[in-house]
């Protein structure tokens, strides 16, 4: 039986660090983790997969609320099986990401996800990231995080993450990027991206992973107190 657990909500603009977060959140609480975005992302891969317009809400609604996705983990990593396929690379690239950010625009897209989502919230407690969490899915969590940093401090993150793939890529495209998706996802007529009104807003630009780790943690302790 499923009753309702604690939750802490992780909400902020792309490459703010908000995964990584959370990962390490989940991992020391022992709680579950949902990647939201990822959701979004499996249903824009599955659109291009089905040759369905990203901006056609009346064709990704079915497809939202039949989506045939598995989220298997191993170990640190959280394997992603869309249709039988694992996709967790793919999912990752900035075209995906931006291809999610146009069908997570959709309000009718949006609900079709909601049920989704809240599953996730089981015992014995959630780390839910994502832009809405806070604002929309799980308003009554008893944490909320708003982490931020600035675009050009999450365009050098991603560059460094994705050099160590040992892919090519430069900083002015993804700087170009993740601008473009900032302000798809903050200016959007439903669920846009903005701190929860009682959120704890962390702008983590001069700050390591380990430093936010700390000061995020000292915060949950107060709160769940
Ligand atoms: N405080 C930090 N300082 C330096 N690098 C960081 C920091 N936090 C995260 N990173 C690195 O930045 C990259 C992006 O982080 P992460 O994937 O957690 O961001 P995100 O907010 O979840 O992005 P998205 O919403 O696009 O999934 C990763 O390589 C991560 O290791
Ligand atoms: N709760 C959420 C989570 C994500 N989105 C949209 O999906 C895009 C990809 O998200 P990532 O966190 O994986 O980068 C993102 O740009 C948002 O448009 C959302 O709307 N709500």
């Amino acid at each position: 039986m499923s009753t309702h657990a604690p939750v802490i909500t992780v909400d902020g603009p792309s490459g703010a660090g908000k995964g990584t977060l959370c990962m390490l959140l989940a991992e020391k609480l022992g709680w579950n983790l949902l990647d939201s975005g990822a959701i979004y992302r499996v249903l824009a891969l599955a659109a291009l997969h089905h040759g369905v317009d990203t901006e056609s809400e009346d064709a990704l609604v079915p497809l939202a609320a039949h989506l045939d996705v598995q989220f298997v983990a191993e170990g640190e990593l959280v394997r992603v099986i869309l249709e039988g396929e694992d996709v967790s690379d793919t999912l990752r690239t900035e075209k995906v990401g931006n291809a999610a950010s146009k069908v997570a625009a959709l309000p009718r897209v949006r609900e079709a996800l909601l049920r989704r989502q809240r599953a996730f919230n089981e015992q014995p407690g959630l780390v839910a990231d994502g832009r809405d969490m806070g604002t929309v899915v799980f308003t009554s969590a008893e944490v909320k995080i708003f982490l931020d940093a600035s675009a050009e401090e999450r365009a050098t993150r991603r560059m460094n993450q994705l050099q160590k793939k040992g892919l090519d890529v430069s900083f002015t495209s993804l700087l170009s990027e993740i601008q473009e998706r900032d302000y798809r996802d903050r200016n959007r007529a439903v669920a846009p991206l903005r701190p929860a009104d009682d959120a704890l807003v962390l702008d983590s630009t001069e700050m390591s992973i380990e430093q936010v780790l700390e000061k995020v943690l000292a915060y949950v302790d107060v709160k769940l107190k």
